[in-house]
């Protein structure tokens, strides 16, 4: 049989490749997920990767194709993230992938244009292999986060921590999902920027593939219950028997760490750090108003790495504002220029407080002036303006304005989101 010419067993060189932008259909998970897969220079697994794929819905997925083979692929998936005094629906948009031999050319720009013009969600969050990826398409740091670690023995607490008077316990999964699931949905609104999960995405957070698991144990649980029985906080950490930060010992991985109370947040941290043989703790991702740094005698013991957290984009601008409830009065004119999707900008008023407000496009002259991607760091308080303004970023300002701003979009506690996808 003859080569068609430029052709090596069918595969077409990817410069003299046709690129067809193309949907998934369900069918053809397999072949896209390998590519997914390869993108990010991993090795497909159907087991490992079954947890998620029961979230896709393939018409959220999409790419461009060459021939009969994927060369990009994204797809998001619908989430409830909290906001202060309510929800908002998402798009978490993620698998963002370019094969190397297309990358470069601007396929990425195309699929970022095609997939937010067809979202019905008014924010997209996602989090970034590199910062410097998304910001050309508006996307900004709708929260950050802290990596701690530290050597358990040196994290005394202070005589003034209260414990409580309940106790801590490792328990098992199904143990676990009987009052965690429940515990962290009450968490969840009080904290602006985590994810709501469904039995589904549960799944997901508790897949524990031993090839993921680098070098560490499964991952193990624990409750705490308070005085009367009631489980009042949960953690799932796993633990290491090398520790990069010390080799007297194991290393705590904490994975998950949430409590209704100061007490039940405190004891399940002592819990932790009191292991037997366990000399290093590290948790990759808190938020930044993390309570652990409050409780130790000595914190300078705490390593603490500032980074980025997940990126939103706001692309509903109304629809965002009017999700949320505001921390003081609100009367003000908010320029957004949105550089990306110029159609998504505009200059609204927004009117409200503690009840809630309304966004509406309005023709006066603007109070402040934001571009699309400083919008998405403001929107749940995680950048105030001020620190904007003192960084010289938000052009011509009256300071009063971003007093006002500052007061009406703080919130009670920091912006963080736990769930990576
Ligand atoms: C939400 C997520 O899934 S995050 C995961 C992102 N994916 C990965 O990190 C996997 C490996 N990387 C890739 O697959 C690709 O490099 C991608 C997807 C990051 C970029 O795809 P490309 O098609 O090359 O992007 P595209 O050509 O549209 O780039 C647009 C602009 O962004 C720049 N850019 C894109 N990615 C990067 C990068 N990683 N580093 C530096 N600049 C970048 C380009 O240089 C270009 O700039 P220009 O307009 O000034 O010329």
């Amino acid at each position: 049989m003859t080569e068609a010419p430029g052709s090596v067993g069918g595969h077409v060189p990817p410069h003299r490749s046709d690129l067809v932008l193309s949907d998934l259909s369900s069918d053809g998970l397999e072949d896209y997920f390998r590519v997914v897969v390869r993108g990010f220079h991993g090795e497909y697994n159907a087991e490992d990767m079954e947890p998620f794929l029961a979230l896709i819905d393939p018409d959220r997925a999409f790419g461009f194709r060459a021939g009969d083979r994927w060369v990009t692929t994204t797809l998001s998936l619908p989430r409830t993230m909290s906001v202060p005094g309510g929800s908002i629906p998402i798009a978490a948009v993620t698998d963002v992938t370019v094969a190397p031999a297309f990358r470069r050319r601007g396929l990425l720009t195309k699929m970022m244009r095609h997939q937010l013009s067809g979202l019905a969600e008014p924010v997209s969050v996602l989090w970034a292999t590199e910062s410097l990826i998304y910001g050309r398409f508006g996307y900004g740091q709708l929260s950050r986060r802290l990596s701690l670690s530290g050597l358990t023995r040196e994290m005394d607490f202070l005589p003034e921590v209260d414990l409580g008077s309940g106790s801590t316990d490792e328990v098992d999964q199904q143990t676990f999902l009987a009052a965690a699931p429940a515990l962290r949905e009450a968490i969840t609104a009080g904290r602006p920027g985590l994810m709501s999960r469904d039995d589904r995405w549960w799944r997901d957070v508790l897949n524990d593939p031993e090839r993921h698991r680098g070098g560490a144990g499964p991952l193990r649980f624990a409750l705490h219950f308070a005085d009367d029985g009631r489980p009042d906080g949960f953690a799932s950490f796993r633990v290491k028997r090398e520790s990069s930060q010390t080799d007297l010992g194991r290393e705590v991985i904490i994975n998950e760490l949430e409590g209704d109370n100061p007490q039940a947040y405190a004891a399940l941290w002592r819990w932790l750090l009191d292991l037997d043989l366990v000399r290093a703790f590290s948790k990759g991702s808190a938020p930044v108003d993390e309570p652990l740094l409050h409780l130790v005698r000595n914190p300078r013991m705490i390593k603490a790495e500032l980074t980025d957290g997940a990126y939103a984009r706001i692309n509903d601008v109304p629809a965002a504002l009017q999700a949320r409830r505001y921390a003081a009065d609100v009367d003000l004119v908010l320029q957004v220029v949105d550089d990306f999707l110029t159609d998504r900008g505009g200059v609204f008023r927004l009117a409200g407080g503690a009840d809630g407000a309304t966004v509406t496009p309005t023709d006066r002259s603007p109070d402040l002036t934001v571009t699309s991607r400083q919008l998405a760091s403001l929107y749940l308080g995680a950048v105030p303006a001020r620190e904007l303004a003192a960084a010289g970023v938000l052009g011509d300002h009256d300071p009063a304005v971003i007093g006002r701003f500052d007061r009406a979009f703080g919130t009670e506690r920091a912006a963080y989101c736990h769930d990576f996808f």
